[in-house]
């Protein structure tokens, strides 16, 4: 369920009409729901705290989905932890109230500054993904006289995803250590100073809608924990990714209540029964994706003999995921379209200099006009954080309600922001 809906005419997100929010801060625009990403949070921390009651379970919100200060303070305040990509994702999760102990670091290519900026923060877990960063944060760590608390991220070559691209899990993907290696690699990292290896990782993918390739991946990781404890190696925390998608075809009547959540809740009490690990959970867009919407108005229509272009001020640098993975957002008109209203198909496009920039095609909608407010739905995970300024256009603000009230949490961005960071070569000042 997310918190958006019709009302007297117009659409919603809690108690704020977005129209007074195109009024006021302009378009495009990204609007949140507090209650939404709160529902979700507490809807999957519940579902996972109650499926394994013997083992601890912690929640690392993925703030790639979602790096905004306002949503990240929000969930922070809710107790969550942070998954962290990069010393600036860590520095925001700082800076948001994320406690140190709370914040996990994972990623493909982390670098000696990053860690050693993590080993610092005194951070609960780097997950290990290459040989040649075990070595790395061994050095950066011991060099600070601290042991840091890692675990190795494994491929265990299943993977899963609404996408090619978003799919992670198969050995055919960059990521985590190969299943056969970890084994080694324990025992190198038993000897080595400045780690201390305290469990295992995975992530499979992105937008599963499903539960089954979860539970072929997460068997596959319990057996290892048991291999490896064989052998003696000290093994209590399993992390057991993101990944769990979201409907994107949602039509406005509908809830979409706990059920995935709980069929992948009841999974892992099933996998991990009778293990005796913490166990840890990395979700970012279940929290934030339905949470969020982006909200843009109609520039010009430009019809054509075989279609009708919809021209829309939003474009691909704002909400990238229709061009790069041909994602389906709904789209609903701001202002309420009467039952029975006439529908035209529309190509939705933005004004950047792409024929990829469409958001939509052939799509049916109300008759809308120059000037009409329109919303991308479910555009709160990987829309505004995959943001650019492409064609050299300002990053869009983006507004966090809470029933009643909204606020800007990030303005936008301005020209002088926009030109500020350029410096001219000193032949050419
Ligand atoms: C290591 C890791 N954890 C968690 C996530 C969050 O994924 P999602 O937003 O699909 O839950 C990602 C991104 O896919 C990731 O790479
Ligand atoms: N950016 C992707 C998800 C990738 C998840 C990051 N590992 C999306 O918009 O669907």
């Amino acid at each position: 369920m997310h918190h958006f809906s019709y009302r007297d005419g117009s659409l919603f997100a809690e108690d704020v009409d977005l129209r007074e929010v195109a009024d006021a801060v302009g378009t495009p625009v990204y609007v949140y729901s507090s209650a939404t990403i709160e529902r979700h949070y507490r809807l999957f921390s519940a579902a996972v705290k109650a499926a394994a009651p013997t083992a601890k379970a912690h929640v690392f919100y993925a703030m790639k989905a979602n790096g905004n200060l306002g949503v990240l303070k929000t969930l922070a305040a809710l107790g969550a932890g942070a998954d962290t990509v990069s010393e600036g994702e860590i520095r925001k999760a700082l800076a948001a109230g994320f406690p140190p102990d709370r914040i996990v670091f994972s990623g493909v290519g982390k670098s000696e500054s990053e860690l050693r900026y993590a080993v610092e923060q005194g951070i609960y877990q780097v997950n290990i993904e290459t040989e040649g960063e075990l070595d790395l944060l061994s050095r950066v760590a011991s060099a600070l006289g601290k042991r840091q608390e890692a675990v190795f991220r494994v491929n265990p070559d299943i993977g899963a995803g609404g996408h090619a691209k978003i799919t992670t899990g198969s050995s055919e993907n960059k990521f985590g250590v190969s299943f056969e290696e970890v084994g080694r690699l324990y025992t190198r990292a038993a000897n080595m100073p400045g780690v201390r290896m305290m469990g295992l990782a995975l992530h499979i993918g992105s937008q599963i809608r499903e539960t089954e390739s979860y539970e072929a991946a997460y068997a596959k990781m319990v057996a290892l924990v048991g291999d490896l404890r064989a052998e003696g190696h000290r093994v209590e925390r399993l992390d057991l990714g993101g990944g769990l998608g979201i409907p994107y075809d949602i039509p406005k009547d509908f809830d979409h209540g706990p059920d995935l959540i709980e069929a992948y809740a009841a999974m892992v009490g099933r996998v991990t029964k009778g293990l005796d690990v913490e166990l840890g959970f990395e979700p970012g867009r279940l929290i934030v994706g339905n949470a969020g919407i982006l909200m843009t108005r109609v520039l010009h229509l430009n019809p054509r003999p075989t279609k009708q272009f919809l021209v829309v001020d939003a474009a691909m640098n704002d909400l990238v995921r229709p061009a790069m993975y041909e994602a389906y957002h709904e789209i609903w008109p701001v202002s309420e379209p009467e039952a029975g209203a006439p529908e035209i198909a529309y190509d939705v496009v933005g004004p950047i200099c792409e024929s990829g920039d469409t958001f939509t095609t052939g799509r049916l909608l109300p008759t809308l006009r120059p000037g009409d407010l329109i919303a991308f739905m479910t555009a709160g995970a990987y829309g505004a954080s995959m943001s650019s300024t492409y064609n050299q256009r300002l990053l869009v603000p983006e507004v966090l309600v809470k029933g009643a009230d909204y606020a800007v949490t990030r303005p936008r961005q301005s020209y002088e922001d926009l030109l500020g960071t350029d410096r001219a070569p000193p032949w050419l000042a």
